[in-house]
């Protein structure tokens, strides 16, 4: 288990020759062993503080703290899922396994490693597909095999953009109900920064919910989450406050697609104004 601080974060990139603002002041305590989502429009930043938190990228101004140290670049305190699955496509779905376990402990002995993949690809129910490589696999199986790496690494800090995103709706109930039972079921809990769209996923998921607004991508509200452990996809969303929240979540994120969608059509457009 870990905490995470975000304090202060600006991102500006370069575009077209002038500065785009990314990401605006943003402060976020994420607590130990907390699973808390990012949810926001499109273009407000969620991938960049992903990118950020995993020190696959330094913020403009301000810091990154994982249990008080301060991130300067990627580790092995924190595993990642992202929408893209990230597999080697050379490799099957034990090699796959067994290389990120290999990596991460090169000083075990190296049999450990196998049983290892075997036991992670069992979690996961692949362990028929043992063989297969990436290319002949579903998309859900697939990210499967990403997060059977993430746990089988063993990091203090999960951090997922998007994971289920290219999933239909059925592969992801299911990932979704996977990824709950092995976190709930770890002996030390780990810390979960998600990124997701789904509102429903959202409030499934998380103990916090931080809503962002965009141009320049801030956090706008944040939500806790009610609702106890374990729990249960088929009465939450009985539940009269769980309406209520999914209710709140949609208009402010309705509101901000509004604004955002005021915003661009004020943008001269080349060769005349829109009648
Ligand atoms: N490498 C880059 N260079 C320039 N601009 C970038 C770069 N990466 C991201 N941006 C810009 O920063 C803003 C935030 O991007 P980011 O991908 O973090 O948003 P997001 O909320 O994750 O979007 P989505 O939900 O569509 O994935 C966007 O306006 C994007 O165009």
């Amino acid at each position: 288990m870990a905490t995470i601080e975000l304090q202060d974060i600006s991102m500006v990139f370069g575009l077209n020759g002038s500065n785009h603002e990314a990401l605006n002041k943003v402060c976020l305590h994420i607590r130990e062993g907390e699973f808390i989502s990012l949810i926001g429009p499109s273009g407000c930043g969620k991938s960049t503080i992903i990118d950020v938190v995993s020190g696959l990228r330094a913020p403009t101004t301000g810091r990154v703290l994982i249990d008080d140290q301060p991130v300067t670049g990627p580790g092995t305190d924190r595993g990642t899922v992202f929408q893209d699955y990230s597999l080697f496509p050379w490799m099957t779905a034990f090699e796959n396994l067994r290389f990120a376990i290999e990596h991460a402990n090169g000083k075990r002995d190296p049999d450990s490693f196998d049983a290892e993949a075997e036991r992670f690809l069992k979690l996961v129910g692949l362990e028929k597909f043992r063989n297969a490589y990436p290319n002949t696999l579903s998309g859900g199986m697939r990210q499967r095999i990403s997060i059977a790496r993430m746990f089988s690494l063993d990091p203090k800090v999960f951090l997922m953009d998007e994971p289920f995103g290219a999933l239909d709706s059925l592969n992801r109930i299911y990932m979704q109900d996977l990824l709950l039972r092995l976190w709930t079921r770890g002996e030390k809990r780990k810390t979960v920064l998600f990124v997701t769209h789904d509102v429903d996923e959202a409030l499934l998921l998380s103990d916090r919910i931080a809503i962002m607004s965009p141009s320049p991508g801030r956090i706008k509200e944040v939500i806790e989450i009610p609702f106890e452990r374990p729990r249960c996809r088929k009465t939450l969303g009985a539940q009269p406050e769980y309406l209520a929240l999914k209710s709140h979540l949609l208009s402010v994120l309705y509101c901000e697609m509004l604004d955002d969608l005021d915003r661009q059509l004020e943008e001269p457009v080349a060769g005349g104004t829109p009648a």
